[in-house]
């Protein structure tokens, strides 16, 4: 039996309360206008430039000017793609409590869930538990949800976990629809409700909790899942898959259905939603394509045990903070007036737990998870953040007037499954399909499927999905849908943000580039939003000019920008603050805090001196071929006392990464020029050439002020670390011999 396109019917709004309205953002003129006025000043701007470069007596002043010009020219870019997100944002609301008024509730559309895990250290399995319980417990028919877990770890300790909440959630799914629990993750519903007010019945379950967790965390301290903890024969077999040669990147694939929805029932007698672990076969000798080609092992899998025609992607630690999130989403999908528009996906943002009040390492990425986002809406909608996505299942199978039919005939999305099919048939095929090899020579990763060749398989997805033809909604209720875990260390934010420049990278320059295909597949001013991050990782050449270039001549004594008396410095302050300003109320209006504002200025320019040049290089060393890339998972582990430093705000250096080594020796550079330059003040004779590249001096001082606090004011685990400091510190007066040998030619 095959159903039509999208999988399922929608129905019509006309007449019936509205499911959502979308307007446009109060600043668009103020925005139009200024981009505008910024134009101009830019012209000029470069129009003097182009004066300084052809006006340069020696090849010294002809580089100097040829770096600043380059950089300018980054600067530029970049601000323009920023436009492309400003010129028509909007906002839209859903009225989630119209839908049952709309739809009937047995008409929902199937959902099926795929969660990521890929390492039980860094990832502990109980997080993913919760994860996984947070949407097993949706207000949802229970009959129409399928939970698949990919485990990239292969490991029988995230297994145990899986059977261990299989057990607990026949007591949580009625807990939950019984008191209306609006957080459904047991750790996040235990640790939010009052202690004082808990009815015997929520202590029980607590201590169930308590119990479940327990043995979790035990097993996967020890390592193996002993004897004591397996029930019965059937688990038993289970774990006599992982046998001695079964390691995370050398296995079998290994897809157990852990919950049934035509069998398991939970305490009350209704029916359980459908549970299903999956771990893709590995081997050393094929690529597996990280999460990108867990999440199409999911696919197929899922398309043979339930098929359900949307599907939502959440990461290992996304839990979901509201149980009728998908009432939200279906306000989009059930709406008939939008099958014409040729929605592919609704993407919620990603927001974080636990970030500190000033949010040191802006990992709240207000910027790129709501601002960026409603800029895109008005647009052709959101990029796809990897996590909170409800797509349709169709949209994985070429674009809308284009379909795309997979190998077999059972994984094509029009496919009806009657019943999650425990048949020994359909169990090998599962099996069959999760394989290491069974992509090779098919279109999966290429044309159907999540893409393949980004460390950023989320954003290069959601690009070619729109390349195709696709939409998307950007729907950003005011109680958070889901929330997950932020980085707390600087080097962990470092490092996450070096894969994703990698990944970014590797689409800059791939064939099918934002900038050169995005343009023209989508449109000019999508592909210049999808810019904005493809290219987002060349900041690092301004950001690093201006961090080394006017400090080494003002130490020197040589003026390069312009004079304080002259227009032009006018209108590079008009530019600067121009661009600072904008950024600042696009920020603050959003409801970010001036404090957190601040601390992301300062991110972005940690980033361009560390992850973004490390980036460039890892990227380019994989080019050449003399190296490898990998998916470096974030560790979900927090040590107490690294989050009580966070808390307080306090920078986390603490391990001795090369990765800090540039932003030391900017801290070292800026210092030293700042300080030559006030005692210049009364001995020099140009002072006034020098104004402004003091100024640049004492701005980058400011926000440098936690590396030097790291370095000399520290005596925690968190300080800097002598290692780097010595090494930034050779290389700091290398490079300042040198350049005092080339500028006093
Ligand atoms: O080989 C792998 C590597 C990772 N993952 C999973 O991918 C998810 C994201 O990994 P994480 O280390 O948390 O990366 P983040 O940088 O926090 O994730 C962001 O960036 C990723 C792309 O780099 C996207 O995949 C994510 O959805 C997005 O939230 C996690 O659930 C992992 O378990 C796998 O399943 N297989
Ligand atoms: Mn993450």
């Amino acid at each position: 039996m095959e159903r039509n396109q999208r999988g399922f019917s929608a129905t019509t709004t006309h007449g019936g309360p509205p499911l959502h309205t979308v307007e446009p953002l109060a600043r668009t003129m103020f925005n139009r206008l200024f981009a505008v006025v910024y134009t101009c000043g830019l012209i000029v701007h470069f129009s003097h430039h182009a004066q300084n470069l052809f006006q340069s007596r020696s090849i010294l002043s002809f580089s100097i000017h040829v770096s600043l010009l380059l950089s300018d020219l980054v600067l530029a870019f970049m601000w323009a793609t920023t436009q492309a997100l400003r010129m028509c944002p909007v906002q839209r609301r859903q009225f989630p409590e119209n839908l049952e008024k709309v739809v009937r509730r047995s008409e929902f559309p199937a959902l099926d869930v795929f969660i990521c895990t890929a390492d039980p250290y860094k990832e502990p399995p109980i997080t993913v538990v919760n994860t996984a319980l947070s949407v097993l417990a949706y207000d949802y028919p229970t009959d129409k949800l399928s939970v698949f877990v990919s485990d990239d770890g292969g490991s029988a300790l995230t297994l145990f976990a899986f059977l261990e909440a299989a057990k607990f959630g026949r007591y949580w799914l009625p807990f939950c629809r019984k008191n209306d629990v609006m957080e459904r993750s047991p750790e996040e519903h235990f640790m939010a409700s009052d202690h004082d007010h808990w009815s015997s019945e929520t202590r029980e379950i607590k201590t169930m909790y308590e119990i479940m967790k327990t043995r979790v965390e035990f097993v996967v301290q020890s390592g193996k899942v002993g004897d004591q903890y397996i029930s019965s024969d059937e688990e038993r077999q289970i774990f006599e898959k992982w046998t001695d040669g079964f390691t995370d990147q050398d296995h079998p694939a290994v897809v157990q259905i852990l919950l049934d929805n035509g069998k398991d029932l939970d305490i009350t007698g209704h029916s359980m939603p459908n549970l299903i672990y999956v771990s893709r076969e590995k081997s050393m000798t094929s690529h597996h394509h990280f999460k990108g080609g867990a999440l199409n092992a999911l696919l197929r899998v899922s398309a043979l045990l339930s098929n359900a025609p949307i599907v939502l992607t959440l990461d290992c630690d996304m839990y979901s903070n509201n149980p009728r999130t998908p009432h939200q989403m279906l306000c989009y999908f059930s709406d008939t007036t939008i099958i014409p528009y040729h929605l592919g996906y609704v993407q919620f943002p990603q927001r974080f737990k636990g970030i500190n009040k000033s949010d040191t390492y802006s990992c709240e990425y207000k910027r790129m998870f709501h601002i960026n986002p409603m800029g895109l809406d008005g647009l052709r909608g959101p990029d796809y953040f990897g996590s909170g996505t409800f797509f349709l299942r169709r949209t994985f199978f070429g674009g809308p007037s284009t379909p795309i039919s997979p190998e077999i005939p059972e994984l094509r999305p029009a496919h009806i499954v009657n019943k999650l099919s425990k048949s020994q048939e359909i169990l090998a095929l599962a099996h069959f399909v999760a394989g290491c090899n069974y992509e090779n020579n098919t279109n999966w990763g290429s044309k159907i499927g999540f893409r393949y060749g980004s460390l950023v398989e989320d954003y290069n997805t959601g690009f070619m999905l729109h390349c195709e033809g696709w939409k998307s909604i950007f729907c950003n209720p005011d109680r958070a849908a889901f929330y997950g875990y932020a980085p707390i260390s600087l080097v962990d934010t470092l490092n996450q943000s070096k894969r994703w420049d990698i990944g970014l990278l590797e689409v800059a320059f791939s064939k099918y580039s934002t900038i050169t295909y995005g343009v023209r597949a989508i449109n000019p001013l999508m592909g210049l939003a999808y810019s904005h991050y493809a290219f987002s990782p060349t900041w690092s050449i301004p950001i690093t000019t201006y961090a080394f270039l006017p400090q080494l001549a003002l130490l020197n004594q040589v003026s390069i920008l312009p004079k304080g008396s002259e227009s032009w410095f006018l209108l590079y302050v008009f530019l600067g603050v121009g661009a600072y300003g904008q950024d600042f109320l696009d920020f603050v209006l959003a409801g970010g805090t001036v404090d957190r504002w601040w601390n992301d200025q300062r991110m972005w320019m940690i980033k361009g001196l560390s992850s973004q040049l490390f980036g460039f290089i890892e990227f380019l060393a994989k080019h050449i071929g003399i190296s490898t890339i990998s998916f470096n998972v974030t560790s979900k582990v927090v040590d107490g006392e690294q989050r009580r430093r966070y808390d307080q705000g306090i920078f986390e250096f603490g391990v001795a990464s090369p990765i800090f080594i540039p932003l030391v020796m900017t801290s070292m550079i800026n210092f030293v020029s700042f300080v030559r330059g006030v005692f210049g003040i009364l001995g020099w004779k140009d002072m006034e050439g020098l104004v402004m590249q003091m100024f640049i001096s004492a701005f980058v001082m400011v926000n440098c002020w936690p590396v030097y606090e790291a370095m000399v004011m520290r005596i925690d685990k968190g300080k800097m670390s002598g290692k780097v400091v010595v090494i930034a510190a050779i290389l700091t007066f290398a490079l300042y011999e040198s350049a005092s040998l080339i500028l006093n030619k």
